[in-house]
């Protein structure tokens, strides 16, 4: 299977994750890349190819222009306004405060357009999101042209992001990029299948009302998880995109057996949806040792998840989310697609 990769992905370097009351080194590490590339290369999983430059048009056809700009100067105006540290929002537009224009002042504009304030932005950032995206890029045109799979090691991650929204260490929503591209070179239908830990909030809410592209997201109940306000089962779309949004909260402590029912749900309502391609937001963050998740996938059981997914029968294409128990990552990540080319 093709790998898109660049070394550079290891170039967004945030000192600080706000997490538990303290500012800890991000979970979101650079050192993630390494052990999944790595173990690309041990197992041979095929052919490591760099990048093509993609440009702002496939990002605009999905974020808002004022956010992309936001991401663009945030860091210049957080120096500006005369602050030390790496730029943390700490005010949201909340409930009777929903606020009118944009704040000004880069303070009010964090909190504008931050979901979270786990995630740290530095002189590296925009960068940073804009390589990730040409990764999923350049991936999903292999895919497109080719017909076979292809893995897009993305970092920053994308899932987070909405067409207007940064946090849970995403900037721009690398899947949902892809599935446009893939409508605009002529499919008709694409199918986003988000298996990442978290829910794909982002994701879910840039196709909420849109019927072309179907969004399903196994993931932690968000009663008790990130990102605790969208993802819970009565969330199936609006207006055109009515039953084109799919749901999977599963409990804290939910093991593969439990987990792999979902899947089977969310497989088969895929097969009914009948997509050109099928994308598939890579977190292995529900691995049994991850340290800010709860479910109990062991590793062998992603070689069965990339083996199901193969069952569909689908053009396919892999995009890095999240996973932080950083010794294993490469493992698992790559054990989905072992399991995927295998089957
Ligand atoms: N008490 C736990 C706090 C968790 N705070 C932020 C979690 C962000 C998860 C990011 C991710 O794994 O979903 C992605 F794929 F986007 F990277
Ligand atoms: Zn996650």
């Amino acid at each position: 299977m093709l790998i898109v990769h660049s070394d550079a992905t290891r170039d967004r370097r945030t000192l600080t994750e706000l997490f538990a009351g303290q500012l800890v080194a991000p979970f979101e590490c650079p050192e993630r890349v390494d052990y999944i590339i790595e173990r690309a290369r041990t197992e041979s999983i095929g052919e490591i190819r760099g990048p093509d430059e993609h440009g702002l048009e496939p990002v605009l056809a999905i974020h808002d222009a004022d956010y992309i700009d936001f991401l663009r100067v945030a860091w210049r105006d957080w120096q500006a306004a005369g602050y030390e540290g790496e730029a943390i929002p700490n005010i949201w537009p909340t409930r009777r405060m929903p606020g009118g224009p944009i704040p000004r002042h880069i303070e009010g504009r964090l909190g504008y357009y931050a979901l979270a304030g786990e995630t740290s932005l530095n002189a590296d950032t925009f960068e940073a999101a804009l390589l990730s995206k040409d990764i999923a890029l350049t991936a999903v045109d292999q895919v497109l042209d080719s017909g076979a799979p292809a893995f897009a090691l993305c970092r920053p991650p994308g899932h987070h992001a909405a067409r207007d929204q940064y946090g849970g260490y995403c900037f721009i929503n690398n899947v949902a990029v892809s599935a446009q591209r893939a409508l605009d070179r002529g499919h008709q239908r694409v199918a986003i299948l988000d298996i990442d830990f978290h829910h794909g909030n982002g994701t879910q809410d840039i196709f909420y009302e849109r019927s072309d592209v179907l969004t399903l997201s196994l993931h932690g109940d968000p009663m008790d998880e990130f990102p605790y306000f969208l993802g819970f089962a009565n969330e199936t779309g609006r207006g055109e995109g009515e039953g084109y949004n799919v749901n999977y909260p599963l409990p804290s402590g939910t093991d593969y057996a439990r987990w792999a029912q979902a899947l089977d749900d969310a497989i088969a309502r895929v097969r009914d949806f009948a997509p050109d391609m099928l994308i598939i937001a890579l977190g292995v963050d529900t691995f049994e040792n991850d340290p800010i998740s709860s479910f109990t996938l062991q590793s062998d059981d992603y070689l069965d998840i990339g083996a199901r997914l193969k069952r569909i029968g689908l053009p396919t294409l892999f995009v890095m989310e999240g996973g932080y128990a950083v010794e294993e990552i490469g493992v698992n990540a790559i054990n989905v697609l072992k399991g995927f080319d295998n089957a």
